[in-house]
């Protein structure tokens, strides 16, 4: 990998709060960096993205939303560039008073004959708006005049792209403020902003992309430190961690050995779903504990696996495990997707074993009834809980206050229970006792479909029991499981449309999308030899 791709995998991986964003840029100016031309070169880039995107003379006339501070100074010099590229160009300013050099810019645009107006009217039948009103100095709730211009906007059907950050999301949780500008495309500068990857600013945030502008590795890491650092989960980053390649002289209770304790009468499926995200995995070993009506229905449909039979609850719950299971000779195990709360026994005897342990679903409900903080707390091995936002309320109700910031609440969990959380939502994130919090930047709706969680929660204990089984770091898979399912369900979005992924063909999905991403990967090292 060359010096620059290395600094880009880096940067990609980032994600700031606006004060760490501010202390950054604050030591780039005191290293001697003009703001001005530090705000010339941004906005070139910026400038250099949207002619790409919406090339003349498809796009004729531009609609600049000009803010009162440097957002607004990035907008003018965007808005100066297509002037003198040939766009129409016309400017809403609605507020007076401004930072100085935005004033300055504001002057030389006027003095070029580019018109302003403090009313969104004439901008409305624009065919592209850009929108420069607030960046991450945005803060309080945008009222009065200006929260209508912009619901005016929103209303209407042109593109609109959003320097930083959608004028009216907080820059850390992405909470809106009184009202935001709903943008096609994001071009976020320099660092990733946390408040993008928070489900509530999905909506207004479109499309995202960096805008590099070269701040330097070390400034970064001098700010930031490595106290609880919050990450973007990259294709880099997820493919590091796969254990691939294997050792040439391996066996399969060497590429781990993997008990997933599963499925009821009721929820047959849920058992069968867990089995193939297990299976995708390439899990070495992999047995299934079900009720013992389950077994022949779980044989015909995982021919690899070894399925076990339980004694069952009157209910078709798992009442216990047989004698032949030994709990201890596992590398990890999963257990809860379609036990249903009848199954609550084995879900103890699994907390109290000394084995990596992921919980998911009735495994989690099991888990609130018996109180999680007190419970967890007894574990001595790592330990995975997998659940989606209502799971989460009930696992940690003080941390409900917080649902609107998704890394405090996160945090706290976590470092509570000493458990690594992962919250499944359109965004995941996973939080872990050290205070890190890593988010996947992509995924798609495709997987708002029942069985989806189930196929996650095999695939990342599938992988875990691998990383154990080799004595790799455990932690780091999760990441890599929570995007390679959201990457397998993007594909076969791709392929079949939002509506056709179900959770069966999202496992096939699962062996289909990884060797294009190994081989790639694989490629850019071999380029850069
Ligand atoms: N971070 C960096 O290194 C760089 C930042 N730049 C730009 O600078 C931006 C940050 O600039 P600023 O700190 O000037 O902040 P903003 O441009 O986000 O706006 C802050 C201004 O808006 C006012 N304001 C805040 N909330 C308001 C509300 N609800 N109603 C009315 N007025 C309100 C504030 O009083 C302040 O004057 C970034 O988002 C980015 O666009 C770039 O110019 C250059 C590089
Ligand atoms: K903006």
């Amino acid at each position: 990998m060359t010096p620059q791709q290395n600094r880009q995998h880096q940067i990609h991986q980032v994600i700031v709060t606006s004060a760490q964003m501010s202390a950054i840029e604050g030591r780039l100016f005191a290293a001697g960096m003009p703001v001005a031309a530090l705000m010339e070169k941004v906005a070139q880039a910026v400038f250099q993205r949207v002619v790409a995107l919406y090339p003349r003379p498809r796009v004729r006339r531009v609609g600049v939303l000009v803010g009162p501070g440097h957002n607004g100074g990035d907008a003018l010099v965007v808005a100066r560039e297509l002037h003198f590229a040939g766009y129409e160009v016309r400017i809403y300013r609605p507020l007076a008073k401004s930072k100085e050099l935005t004033g300055q810019h504001g002057e030389y645009v006027a003095s070029l004959g580019v018109e302003f107006f403090d009313q969104i009217e004439p901008l409305l039948d624009c065919d592209l708006i850009v929108d420069g009103l607030f960046g991450f100095g945005l803060e309080r709730s945008i009222s009065g005049e200006l929260a209508q211009g912009i619901d005016r906007l929103n209303e209407q059907s042109q593109p609109v792209i959003s320097i930083d950050l959608p004028s009216g999301l907080h820059t850390d949780t992405g909470a809106v403020l009184g009202t935001a500008i709903q943008a096609n495309h994001t071009f976020c500068l320099g660092l990733w902003k946390l408040g993008l990857f928070h489900d509530q600013a999905l909506a207004y945030v479109g499309k995202a992309e960096l805008i590099d502008f070269d701040i330097p590795v070390k400034d970064i890491q001098v700010v930031l430190g490595d106290r609880n650092p919050i990450h973007r989960i990259t294709s880099a980053v997820a493919l590091a961690h796969l254990p691939l390649p294997r050792p040439q002289l391996t066996h399969k209770y060497k590429e781990g050995h993997l008990l997933a304790i599963c499925g009821s009468q009721r929820y047959m499926g849920a058992a069968l779903l867990c089995g193939l995200g297990a299976k995708a995995s390439g899990v070495g070993m992999l047995t299934i504990a079900v009720p013992k009506s389950l077994k022949p229905y779980m044989s015909q449909q995982l021919a690899d696996a070894l399925i076990v039979g339980c004694p069952e609850t009157a209910s078709g719950a798992i009442a216990d495990l047989p004698d032949s299971i030994d709990l201890s000779s596992f590398d990890a195990i999963a257990c809860g997707c379609g036990l249903t709360l009848d199954g609550m026994e084995v879900v103890q005897a699994v907390l109290d074993s000394d084995r990596p342990l992921i919980l998911d679903a009735d495994g989690l409900n099991a888990l609130a009834q018996l109180g999680t903080i007190p419970t967890l707390s007894q574990r001595a091995a790592f330990t995975l809980l997998t659940p989606h936002p209502g799971e989460f309320k009930r696992l940690f109700p003080n941390a409900q206050d917080e649902a609107e910031d998704l890394v405090r609440a996160l945090r706290r969990a976590s470092e509570q229970s000493g458990a690594v959380v992962m919250l499944k939502q359109a965004r995941t994130a996973i939080g872990y006792p050290d205070g890190s919090v890593w988010i996947n930047p992509e995924s798609t709706p495709a997987l708002a479909r029942g069985g989806s969680g189930d196929v996650l929660t095999g695939l990342s204990s599938g992988l875990m029991a691998q990383a154990i089984a080799r004595k790799l770091p455990v932690e780091p898979l999760v990441q890599t499981a929570v995007w390679w399912h959201a990457q397998a369900a993007i594909s076969a979005a791709g392929v079949r449309t939002e509506l056709g992924v179900d959770a069966v063909m999202l496992s096939e999905y699962l062996l289909r999308v990884l060797p294009e991403f190994v081989r790639s990967g694989n490629d850019l090292e071999r380029r850069s030899e």
